[in-house]
């Protein structure tokens, strides 16, 4: 079975960066959104000259944020990916796209008409995430939703020509049922943490399982 992409996401701290750089995962994110695990672009900064981008890439994200909002943010920030976690529609994404130099993922939220959203960013988007949203919390919530539904997901994000990664609710525990559908990538937070801190131990569970179903 082919081995997926990894990304750690939602590192708030010096701890957290040690721990993403010290994993396999080849995308490390950060949440410059409303969240317990908001960082400032000052903070990240910081992080990046002390050599958290070596081997890595660099995923921010962002919820519904006015575009010249991710400009101010990101100018200067040697970062790879802008991951937009709300609602924006596809207009904003093909503005945002015109302006900056990143790569744009677009989370889908698992529910009813998702697959159709999904279907209006065709040609606009670097990648997919689909994530669990609940209630007025956009992610990082530690909630999976049904993977059967996974690969209708992947189909669509194939038939588009881009990747898809799944999020919402993975840990080492349950992470070898989800790689059954292969997906391009997946994306973890909570599923990695112990009291609010990224885990060297949970990370290192996690790719042992990982490594079960497959070498890199
Ligand atoms: O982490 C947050 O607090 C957060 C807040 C607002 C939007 C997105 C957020 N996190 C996104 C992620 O960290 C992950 O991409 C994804 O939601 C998986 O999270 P989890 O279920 O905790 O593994």
């Amino acid at each position: 079975m082919p081995h997926p992409l990894l990304k750690l996401c939602g590192n708030h701290s010096e701890h957290d960066v040690s721990v993403a750089s010290s994993s396999t995962a080849e995308y490390i994110g950060f949440v410059f959104a409303k969240s317990k695990r908001r960082v400032s672009r000052e903070q990240l900064q910081l992080w990046l000259q002390n050599g958290l981008k070596e081997q890595k890439k660099i995923v921010t994200l962002f919820v519904n944020e006015p575009i010249e909002e991710i400009q101010r943010q990101l100018v200067d920030l040697n970062v790879d990916i802008i991951q937009c976690h709300g609602n924006e529609p596809a207009e904003y994404i093909k503005q945002l796209k015109s302006l900056v130099k990143q790569s744009i993922w677009k989370v889908i939220h698992h529910h009813d008409n998702a697959l159709e959203t999904m279907k209006t960013y065709e040609g606009l988007v670097d990648g997919y995430v689909i994530d669990c949203k609940v209630g007025q919390q956009w992610g990082g919530t530690g909630i999976s939703f049904d993977w059967r539904f996974v690969p209708q997901y992947i189909e669509e994000g194939h038939r588009q020509h881009v990747p898809v990664w799944i999020a919402g609710g993975i840990n080492p525990n349950n992470v070898q049922n989800l790689l059954r559908y292969e997906p391009d990538g997946i994306d973890l937070s909570s599923g990695i943490e112990e009291n609010g801190r990224k885990s060297y131990e949970l990370v290192r569970q996690l790719e042992e399982r990982m490594n079960r179903n497959g070498t890199k």
